[in-house]
């Protein structure tokens, strides 16, 4: 499975660009965590040092003044117990903006996905998002916690030691800058593979996600399908992949960290000590110089190692913040208000006016579609599956871009109207209705606060949820749990319709449930359809013909276009589509009534 979707793709440098702009609010604690991490490394610097001064001055000689010497002892006490201190501060004080800049990522990311297009969650799988936003954002926190702070400290250390090591030899000083170059271009080339090797396993990371959230989400069907096997195949397939992406950067981590870093050390160490040795000919060397020296050797090296090692995570974060500023690039944003007038929704007039669209910019899925629905008047779409019926109510409700023609509603476009006066007045009854994880009050309420409790419960009545609600044992405070598992698909559909009627919206868009209920439920349903439509402007989904018999205009597509429209006599008239469709559905009916009456009489007799 390869990431089939495409998003906005932002370069290495432009995406630690704005990495870096994430840390501007946190400039002086930045600056605070930085003084801290010098002041520890320059003291980390200064122990070989007062050690050479032991070494030469007290040691050798065999002097042991007790004044000079205790202050050097209670100085390099004094030097190490600050640098436990600053480093311990430096440390929390990194963590703590690192997860401050982490927590902003999130949210701006968080807040961004809620606005994008419906386009967008039509090409992207919901695991890779969910990487995105978790796994990514998690990889760019290590570079505020280790890689920059490890630079900064092991950048100073290293200048630290180099003025050490100048005061101690310059000639065998200069000698070892000869290095710098080698490992220059050890980072680099370690870069270019790791970016590459990185770039992978997070890419396979995503699938995994993905293929995990979509296991998950369909469990009732890979159950009944026993698509148990299959599934665990595939993500067993993904898993290996992302095995393999993983055993690749560390063999590459293995090869070119350590070791090569430990190569060089050597090499270093043997120049030092032959430049020591051929000295040692001509002139008496001092032990606390060398001894200096092949310390500040040994220290020169691990920051060097260090930086090779966050160089990996560097490149981590660098191939995460691409992918994350490439989410927060994307252009696929849901439908806004365009223009300057403000409309608002007070007849619930809705006009199609040759409208047509694709949702690929390819193939046409709607064609010069026109319509008039005048206000409380009920217009009923029908038509075979994939004829079109669902496009239209996603373009009314302002999901997709309309492409072609022009929508209004009380004669303004579609577009001129704010969000909050379309979602309040144009209500939306699913198929499938979205419970949140809350209660029943608050899945009715939806954070409308100006929805007093009082209301919640007409609303219930209304549709005449009230019924099985008082059944409950905790009534309107009754939990739900996560998409209303714990309740039925007519109970869902009875509570969709309470959250719609909570709005008092002027028009309504149905899209007829065909999930089978008991008949009682059903019932129920048709009833508050009944009620809700009732002085409404309703456009309305019909998959079963026998529901809107009563409406005042049912327009029926077939492939896009729609091929008649009248009142379901005047269809029935025609004898064309419609008529097929209605005989057929009367068939079925007839069928159902009666296998049912035969069961009846079976169990009976
Ligand atoms: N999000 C989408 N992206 C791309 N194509 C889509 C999308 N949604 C629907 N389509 C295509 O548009 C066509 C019309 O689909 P639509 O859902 O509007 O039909 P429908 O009449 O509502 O069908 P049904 O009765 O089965 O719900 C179909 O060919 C479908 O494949």
């Amino acid at each position: 499975m390869s990431e089939r979707y495409t998003m906005e793709t932002v370069s290495h440098k432009n995406a630690f660009r704005r990495l870096l702009g994430y840390m501007k609010p946190h400039k002086k604690a930045l600056a605070g965590a930085f003084t801290m991490l010098i002041i520890a490394t320059a003291a980390d610097v200064l122990g070989p040092i007062l050690a050479k001064v032991f070494i030469d001055s007290f040691l050798m000689p065999r002097r042991f003044d007790p004044l000079p010497l205790t202050i050097l002892i209670v100085s390099f006490i004094l030097i190490y117990v600050v640098s436990a201190f600053m480093h311990y501060f430096q440390l929390i004080s990194f963590q703590k903006i690192a997860l401050k800049i982490i927590q902003q990522l999130r949210v701006d990311v968080f807040g961004k996905v809620q606005h994008l297009g419906l386009t967008f969650f039509d090409q992207t799988p919901g695991g890779s998002l969910v990487s995105r936003i978790t796994n990514d954002t998690e990889a760019i926190k290590d570079l505020y916690v280790s890689v920059l702070s490890t630079f900064v400290q092991s950048i100073t250390l290293l200048i630290g030691i180099f003025i050490g090591m100048f005061s101690l030899d310059v000639k065998l000083t200069l000698i070892c800058l000869v290095i710098f170059p080698i490992i220059f271009i050890l980072m680099q080339v370690y870069r270019h593979f790791s970016s590459k090797v990185y770039m992978m396993t997070r890419q396979k990371l995503s699938q995994l996600n993905a293929k995990l959230n979509e296991s998950l989400q369909g469990m009732n069907m890979i159950q009944a399908m026993r698509q148990e096997m299959r599934l665990k195949k595939e993500f067993g397939a993904i898993n290996g992949q992302h095995f393999g992406a993983m055993m690749k950067s560390i063999r590459l981590n293995s090869l070119m960290l350590r070791p090569a870093v430990y190569t060089l050390y050597l090499l270093v160490l043997i120049i030092t000590l032959s430049f020591f040795g051929i000295q040692s000919f001509g002139t008496i060397i001092e032990v606390g110089v060398l001894y200096a020296f092949v310390n500040y050797l040994d220290q020169f090296f691990e920051p060097i190692n260090s930086m090779m090692m966050q160089l990996s995570r560097f490149q981590q974060a660098l191939v995460s913040a691409e992918r994350v500023f490439g989410l927060l690039d994307d252009h696929r944003m849901a439908p806004v208000k365009a223009g300057e007038e403000t409309p608002s929704i007070n007849e619930g007039m809705v006009e199609f006016e040759n409208v047509s669209f694709s949702y690929d910019g390819k193939t046409d899925i709607l064609k010069n579609i026109s319509f008039t629905a005048k206000p409380g008047e009920t217009v009923a779409l029908v038509g075979h599956t994939g004829s079109g019926k669902s496009s239209i109510i996603n373009l009314l409700m302002r999901f997709y871009p309309i492409n072609r023609g022009k929508i209004t509603i009380d004669g303004a476009p579609l577009q001129s109207f704010y969000d909050d006066e379309l979602r309040r007045k144009v209500g939306l009854v699913l198929q499938d209705s979205f419970l949140f994880v809350g209660d029943i009050k608050s899945n009715i309420r939806l954070s409308c606060d100006h929805i007093s409790d009082e209301e919640v419960v007409e609303a219930a009545e209304f549709v005449q949820a009230d019924t099985f609600i008082e059944k409950l044992p905790g009534k309107y405070d009754e939990p739900i749990g996560e998409r209303g598992a714990t309740l039925s698909s007519g109970q869902r559909q009875l509570l969709s319709f309470a959250r719609t009627m909570a709005l008092n919206p002027k028009i309504l868009v149905l899209d007829e449930a065909t999930a089978s209920v008991d008949t009682e439920t059903e019932e129920a349903i048709q009833e508050a359809l009944k009620k809700m439509r009732k002085g409404r402007t309703t456009i309305a989904i019909a998959h079963r013909l026998s529901t809107i018999q009563d409406a005042d205009q049912i327009l029926v597509l077939h492939k896009g276009e729609i091929v008649e429209r009248g009142t379901h006599q005047e269809l029935l008239g025609l004898k064309g589509l419609y008529h097929k469709m209605y005989m057929l559905q009367k068939g079925d009916d007839l069928n159902k009534n009666l296998r049912c009456l035969a069961t009846r009489s079976g169990e009976s007799s």
